[in-house]
């Protein structure tokens, strides 16, 4: 098997199990090389989409292509993909080093010892386990057996790797770090790879694509950027940035403009919606300031809550409640009623239509 790098395409994919229905018509383009994460909820699709590219799982319609070529009647071991399932099948009774080392006595993916024993010593100092590597697994931690299970993935040779949540069993910090260190092995810098998770910081901080999964149907393929500053509608806002976006009610005005019911929250906007439509205006809490230029509003503080090095400030502006995240030295001071003045750069707006209960509302282009 070469390690050339595939592209993975779903094609109106549909999976159902019983009552279920787990992927509704799955449309995903993975470009060649591309770190891509898959976001979403839990039972959103994310694992059968990566069953699927597997052939693990067999649609019940449309199309997995690989490279172009349609997977159909192609068995999961001539994928040439290496899956890594969050509820890993490791060799409990084997060492650590023989775990990683299977992959590698495959008739397919033989090599020579000494390059096997590098390729392992390589993976297992990049993953941090080194000093396991001659332990059973089933003595491991969760976390370790999970860095484990990881690099029995990145060590062999594959034109795609598909990741499902591989860093959820370790603590925070050390998922930090690995977060960190992934993409820069190797391994993962020359292969495919799709990577499933529920956690919006990880898709954000590894992500050279994002796909936002919801209900078996991707609802926004973007980058970074493209994710945050132009979110699909409100669910995908709200699922990006902690303290979450604020999004506060009120009705565009006859200039274009954002009014909250009371009047007491007027915005400059140039809305691409009819006067008087109801709608959510959108701003993250660390763009608005105790301090800067931009736009002003005027409220008292609610409550104040410390994170960290900076202080999360959530003001009540008449009857909406606006957060923002300022640095303590600006924000240690503030009490309770104390009158406070917050400013917001109009480029830092988002526009969205209200929620309906039957969907989020979508963005609504401004300017
Ligand atoms: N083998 C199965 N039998 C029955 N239902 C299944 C099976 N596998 C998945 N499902 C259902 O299909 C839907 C999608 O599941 P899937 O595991 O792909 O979601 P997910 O996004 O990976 O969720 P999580 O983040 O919780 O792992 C869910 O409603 C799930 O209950």
């Amino acid at each position: 098997m070469s390690s050339k790098k595939a592209t993975i395409a779903l094609r109106g994919v549909h999976k159902t199990y019983g009552r279920t229905t787990a992927l509704d018509g799955l449309e995903l383009d993975v470009r060649e090389g591309e770190f891509f994460c898959l976001l979403g909820p839990s039972g959103a699709g994310k694992t059968t989409t990566l069953k699927t590219v597997a052939g693990l799982e067999l649609p019940d319609s449309g199309a997995v292509l690989l490279d172009g070529a349609d997977m159909k009647g192609v068995e999961p071991y001539d994928r040439g993909v290496a899956m890594c399932f969050e509820s890993y099948a490791l060799y409990p009774h084997k060492s650590a080093y023989d775990n990683l080392a299977s992959p590698l006595r495959s008739p397919r993916h033989r090599l020579p010892a000494a390059e096997a024993r590098e390729r392992i010593g390589a993976i297992a100092e990049l993953l941090g386990i080194s000093a396991l590597l001659d332990r059973p697994v089933g003595r491991l931690s969760n976390g370790q057996r999970q860095r484990v299970a990881l690099g029995r993935v990145l060590v062999r040779p594959a034109r795609a790797f598909l990741l499902d949540e591989p860093l959820s069993h370790l603590d925070a910090k050390l998922r930090q770090q690995m977060r960190a260190e992934l993409k820069a092995i190797g391994a993962v810098q020359h292969t495919t790879t799709l990577y499933v998770t529920h956690d919006s910081v990880e898709a954000l901080a590894l992500g050279d694509r994002i796909g936002v999964i919801r209900e078996g149907r991707i609802v926004q393929t973007g980058t970074r950027e493209e994710i945050w500053y132009q979110p699909y509608d409100t669910e995908v806002a709200r699922a990006f940035g902690r303290p979450r976006i604020n999004l506060l009610p009120g009705a565009v005005t006859a200039d274009g403009g954002f009014r909250s019911a009371d009047g007491k929250v007027e915005l400059p906007l140039r809305a691409q919606a009819t006067p008087g439509m109801d709608v959510l205006v959108g701003v993250r809490p660390r763009d608005i300031t105790l301090t800067g230029p931009g736009h002003e509003l005027t409220g008292t503080v609610y409550v104040t809550e410390v994170l960290g090095r900076a202080i999360e400030v959530t003001v009540r502006i008449g009857e909406l409640h606006v957060s923002l995240v300022a640095p303590r030295s600006e924000a240690a001071g503030l009490r309770p009623d104390d009158p406070v003045r917050l400013s917001v750069r109009p480029e830092n707006l988002l526009l969205f239509e209200a929620d309906r209960p039957e969907r989020p509302g979508r963005r609504i282009g401004t300017r």
